[in-house]
């Protein structure tokens, strides 16, 4: 009997993506936001030397064919990728409207979001008098900090102090549809946190934004640092996707990371947690010897996005795409005859693009286990098709199987 692993690498954009102007990721002659290339670019200009150094060095994920779909995505030819595939390989492009973490898997699971989710203007202040009030009302607070467009690390240095002392929590969002809380674990709370996030979800998500994310934080004025309790409440997906296609089936899904808060825990059998990357890849490695036939295992790899990505750090990218790859050559190793892997990735987050935020583009889909070949411009959607085929399952969605 077949399992498969379904493996995001969140925000490892490969550039290309037909639409890349509409989102502001694109401009003029400008090829456009290229996650991939221009980390590659950068290492070997040597502009990306910090605990690491060279040109960027994925043996693993460039044998299965990622820097023929970097080439096919965006027609960049990278320094250091480019080798003979000896996976199945293909770039996928995004037909939901918008470019954040949910759309993208929702779409890899076979469920395109179908609505325009709700942002907020970039403002100040940024959130209705209403919603600031049942903030207060449910967190039983007399007002809230923020209320703007930020980064989360910029934020909670910013205001972090201010908080303590007030009590009161920081509101903020992004360009992404989103409804971000950031609070001290100790002098706020780390479960009055996630309570209040929780209360609010209705509210937001009756207004089309996406999630509400508490981000905790501890430490002292000046040296403030998040933690791993990050709780996202995130909208359910329009449709079953995937996991639901899988466990209706009465077969198991293994959900690794923050793939159960995506999917607002719909479809999903057992959660596999971890307090960073690494602890996600030993999740990984002990699924391959545990995992049961006719499984899915589902991860996804925040880091790349929520360390480097997002805070513009290309040598921190470059070394956690180097990291990846070595660990993903062990898994992959161990893969057993019948065993489907894709590696793949939700959207971009160019560490060399201007701003902080996500970014429009292709995605790779690199797949161990089914020979050697093209796939060539395929869907997003078309990766849920495959995996479901490869399980027997009837697809349910609007994508094709590459098998
Ligand atoms: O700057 P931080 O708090 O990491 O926020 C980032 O994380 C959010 C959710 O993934 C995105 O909307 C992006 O703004
Ligand atoms: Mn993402
Ligand atoms: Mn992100």
């Amino acid at each position: 009997m077949t399992r498969a692993f379904l493996i995001v690498m969140d925000s490892v954009g490969i550039g290309g993506a037909p639409d890349a102007a509409e989102f502001g990721d694109a401009h003029g002659t400008d090829a456009g936001a290229n996650t991939l290339g221009h980390i590659a670019a950068a290492c070997a200009a040597g502009r990306a030397e910090e605990g690491r150094s060279g040109p960027l060095c994925l043996p693993v994920l460039d044998g299965l064919g990622l820097g023929a779909a970097l080439t096919l995505a965006s027609g960049v030819t990278a320094p250091g990728l480019g080798a003979v595939p000896q996976g199945r390989w293909g770039a996928a492009t995004e037909v939901s409207r918008g470019k954040d973490t949910p759309s993208g898997h929702w779409e890899l699971a076979g469920v395109p979001v179908p609505w325009d989710w709700g942002y907020f203007p970039n403002t100040v202040p940024a959130f209705p008098d209403t919603l600031v009030a049942e903030v207060c009302r449910i967190g039983g607070v007399a007002g809230i900090l923020g209320n703007c467009h930020d980064s989360g690390t910029a934020i909670i240095d910013r205001l972090g102090a201010e908080h303590m002392q007030s009590g009161w929590p920081i509101c903020y969002t992004s360009a992404d549809s989103v409804f971000q809380i950031a609070a001290h674990e100790g002098s706020f709370g780390l479960d009055r946190l996630i309570a209040l996030c929780e209360g609010l979800a209705p509210t937001l998500h009756a207004m089309k934004i996406g999630r509400v994310i508490a981000r905790p934080f501890v430490g002292e004025p000046g040296a403030f640092s998040r933690t791993s309790n990050r709780r996202d409440f995130a909208i359910a997906p329009p449709a079953p996707t995937l996991l639901d296609w899988v466990q209706d089936a009465g077969c198991p899904t293994h959900a690794v990371g923050k793939i159960g808060d995506i999917f607002s825990h719909r479809g999903i059998g057992k959660l596999h947690k971890g307090k960073d990357d690494a602890a996600l890849f030993d999740h990984l490695d002990r699924l391959i010897d545990t995992a049961e036939p006719g499984s899915l295992t589902f991860a996804n790899f925040v880091e790349f996005d929520s360390l480097y990505g997002h805070r513009r750090d290309v040598s921190g990218y470059a070394r956690a795409l180097e990291w990846f790859d070595a660990r993903a050559g062990a898994f992959l190793a161990r893969l057993r005859p019948g065993d489907l892997a894709v590696f793949t990735a939700d959207h971009g987050n160019d560490p060399t693009w201007h701003g902080t935020e996500h970014t429009r583009e292709r995605v790779p889909v690199l797949v161990a286990g089914l020979g050697v070949g093209e796939i060539g411009p395929c869907a997003f959607v078309d990766v849920a098709a495959s995996v479901a085929a490869h399980l027997g399952l009837p697809s349910q969605g609007p994508g094709r199987s590459f098998l």
